[in-house]
């Protein structure tokens, strides 16, 4: 497991993600001169559960290869929204939505998108994270045995690239046999992360992937985003302003289920448009 990546690997889609290693960008464009490209684009979506109605003509580009990160006060729907970007809420039987979601030209939302394809383009990690009681190699090797087939040597390289691109290899690296549940929790949602993009998505969907940490890890999962987001476009759901405004370039914010304001995280949090923003991000309620 010390052989650097080969940059011929033989690959299908991911791992030409793994030859082109080095990043796209040396940082994102946070001050475009032109629009930035769309990653996700929705239009009008609603969302219910059951007669509920969570969402509320939900209009939004998220960009490409930037930082998004949703806030808003507890149950606004930050949540539903992510959830409906890879159909996570397929698994919530009275959930369903109406308007338009589309990942480029793919219609998340039509009936006959595949969701097992779908969410190995768009990936998730969750609050609690949430390793199979496996080994540590067979975490991260999971979804590669499922999408492709690649040699051993292929997959124990694209096993080190993701955990070393999670930034935890060096922590893991002699004990890739060991049970992944043995890793502290911080380490355990760096797994995590480099479960999901070993698969290589476009999109990684975070939902308040920090909350369950102590301030070192939290702060390595940060910085990790930060690297990250020069290869993938990246939604995080937080209710920590210090995190949204440290690791976001772009900031939504969402009310009662409506999209308030969506602009650059530097703007959401000195210059906010809206008095709502204003007053969630200044601590006055939420
Ligand atoms: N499975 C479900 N069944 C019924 N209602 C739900 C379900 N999931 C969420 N809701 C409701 O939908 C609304 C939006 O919830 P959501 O989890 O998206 O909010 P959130 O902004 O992510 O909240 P939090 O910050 O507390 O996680 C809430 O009123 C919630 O109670």
């Amino acid at each position: 497991m010390t052989r650097m990546l080969s940059p011929n690997t033989e690959s299908i889609g991911l791992m030409n993600e793994v030859s082109e290693a080095k990043p796209k960008a040396e940082s994102p464009q946070t001050n475009p001169s032109g629009p930035l490209e769309t990653a996700i684009h929705t239009e009008n979506l609603c969302a219910w559960y059951g007669d509920f109605q969570a969402l509320h003509s939900i209009s939004i580009d998220i960009p490409k290869n930037h930082v998004t990160a949703f806030i808003g006060p507890s149950g606004c729907g930050k949540s539903t929204l992510l959830r409906w970007f890879n159909r996570m809420n397929d698994t919530v039987i009275s959930a369903k939505a109406t308007g338009t979601v589309r990942l480029n030209d793919l219609d998340l939302l039509s009936k006959d998108t595949d969701t097992v394809d779908l969410r190995r383009r768009v990936g998730i990690v969750f609050q609690k994270a949430n390793p199979f009681p496996k080994s540590i190699y067979d975490n991260v090797a999971f979804g590669p045995r499922l999408h492709m087939k690649l040699r051993r040597s292929e997959l124990d390289d694209l096993v080190e690239w993701s955990l070393r691109k999670a930034a935890v290899w060096d922590e893991v690296k002699d004990r890739l046999n060991g049970s992944a549940l043995g890793l502290s929790g911080g380490q355990q949602q760096r797994l995590c992360i480099a479960r999901a993009i070993a698969v290589g998505p476009e999109v990684l969907l975070m939902d308040e992937p920090c909350s369950a940490l102590d301030p070192a890890s939290t702060l390595a999962i940060e910085n990790l985003i930060f690297e990250l987001r020069k290869q993938y476009t990246i939604i995080i759901v937080t209710h920590n302003m210090q995190q949204a405004s440290r690791s976001s370039d772009k900031t939504a914010f969402f009310f009662d289920g409506r999209l308030i304001e969506f602009e650059d995280t530097e703007r959401v949090f000195t210059m906010p448009k809206n008095k709502q923003t204003e007053d969630y991000v200044r601590g006055k309620f939420g």
